[in-house]
């Protein structure tokens, strides 16, 4: 009893100089200490200008996106200016490690326990190369706001385990990244979506209606990346209609197929796409994959979308024999067609514009037989939004990390009213 009572004067005497009131509004002292980490936490949440860095390593696994903003406010009221951004591509045998693992069904336990810990040191690594490039030390930052490496995703309309529910993996732990950069790390963001009933992706519907929202006008946000998802922003401002969903595949059958016959990264400027011819039977046969015919909010990944994948409609189709360059030029198309398609069928296209970001904007190929088969649609990318394409998703993932920190949950759409990410810290 005794001891009690000497701890309860301990946590009284250690309790830190916050103000907390009663119902009744009148001032009570606080029942327990914060510790020093929960302080952190505080004196950052209640900053009313926070600078965060987002991390994006996709589907494409070319690197890691490194983007520092600048917010002020939460929520709707969010204001956020992009301070400096870089992608830091993977050197090769990083891509190779992590390609053994990426999107199969069977990989090394090992592995993926390795590099677990060793992408979230090695994402450390490139944030203080990158804020020793800018010249900014650690202590300015107040929060990473990381993605992982997503290396499994598995919602229920791909695993069809009817006892499973929808899942997803990334790796890179946080508490690595905090403890080597010193400064405090949110991450894991999907779990929290998957466990209010989401899917776990796609996350950038709170980026994007922040970014993209206009009264007045009919809007797409499309992210060509590994994977091709979008945000529709009817101009009414009527946010249960807004919609976002993952459409198909953007870049990850390109690189594909490039890696596989060209023993190359990606098709660079479309250069092998242009030399070949889009071979109609098989196009045909990759958009009668019944994925295209669900309804949306839909996510997909490489797990679906790969050249097994590819080899049944060339089987289906009876092209086995295609040139090379001609399948790249299909699996092109097919990027194309399967998104005009989603737009045509689930958009109302009366005088929508469309902003396109990701690798595949870069795409001239992909992007000439999109805007083709969107006659009268007008698409741009989102520099003309003021958006770099390329820092759009590791902006969103900041975004988040200043939701988590001092946002309120919101539900937008369908997605869960919930704020997202785990909190590490360096000590
Ligand atoms: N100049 C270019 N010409 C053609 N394709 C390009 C060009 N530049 C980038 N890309 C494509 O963009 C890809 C990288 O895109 P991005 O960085 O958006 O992918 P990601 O972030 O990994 O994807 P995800 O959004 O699925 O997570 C490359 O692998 C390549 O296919
Ligand atoms: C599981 C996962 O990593 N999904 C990614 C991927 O890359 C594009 C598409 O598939 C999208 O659903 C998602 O990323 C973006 C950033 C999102 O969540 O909005």
């Amino acid at each position: 009893m005794r001891f009690q009572n000497k701890y309860i004067r301990y946590l009284q005497s250690a309790a830190i100089k916050i103000t907390f009131k009663n119902s009744a509004g009148k001032n009570v002292k606080p029942m327990l200490p914060l510790n020093s980490n929960l302080q952190q936490l505080f004196n950052i949440a209640k900053k009313t200008t926070k600078t965060g860095i987002g991390l994006m390593s996709g589907t494409s696994l070319d690197g890691l996106d490194i983007a520092l903003c600048r917010f002020t406010g939460n929520g709707l009221n969010t204001r956020f200016e992009l301070l400096k951004f870089i992608t830091i591509p993977y050197p090769e045998d990083i891509k190779h490690d992590v390609q053994q693992i990426f999107a199969k069904r069977l990989a090394d336990l090992e592995k993926v326990t390795l590099l677990n810990a060793y992408i979230g040191t090695y994402h450390a690594e490139l944030i203080l190369q990158a804020l020793n490039q800018w010249g900014i030390p650690p202590a300015e930052v107040d929060f990473i706001a990381s993605h992982g490496q997503t290396i499994y995703h598995a919602p229920k309309r791909l695993h069809h385990h009817t006892n499973y529910p929808n899942a997803t993996l990334q790796i890179g732990d946080g508490d690595h990244i905090a403890v080597k950069t010193g400064i405090v790390t949110i991450s894991d963001f999907r779990q929290k979506h998957i466990a209010a009933g989401g899917e776990g992706a796609p996350l950038a519907l709170y980026g994007d209606v922040l970014l993209g929202n206009k009264t007045g006008e009919n809007r797409v946000l499309l992210n060509i990346g590994g994977i091709a998802n979008l945000t529709w922003l009817p101009g009414d401002g009527d946010f249960s209609r807004v919609l976002c969903t993952d459409i198909g595949p953007g870049n990850t059958l390109i690189d594909a197929a490039c890696r596989t016959y060209f023993n190359q990264a990606f098709d660079e400027d479309s250069s092998i796409a242009f030399s070949g011819t889009v071979n109609k039977p098989l196009l045909n046969a990759l958009l009668a994959h019944p994925f295209f015919a669900e309804k949306a909010p839909k996510t997909t990944g490489p797990e679906l979308f790969n050249l097994a994948l590819v080899a049944e409609a060339q089987k289906a189709s009876g092209t086995e024999n295609i040139d090379p360059a001609d399948l790249v030029s299909t699996l092109s198309a097919f990027t194309a067609a399967s998104i005009a398609r989603f737009v045509n069928e689930n958009i109302d296209i009366n005088d929508l514009k469309i902003f396109a970001s990701g690798g595949g904007a870069r795409n001239p190929f992909v992007v000439a037989k999109l805007k083709k088969l969107l006659p009268g649609v007008s698409i741009e990318d989102s520099n003309t939004l003021g958006i770099d394409p390329d820092a759009k998703e590791a902006i969103l993932f900041a975004l988040l990390g200043n939701e988590a920190l001092s946002g309120q949950p919101v539900s937008i759409g369908n997605n869960p009213a919930v704020l997202m990410g785990k909190f590490s810290f360096a000590v």
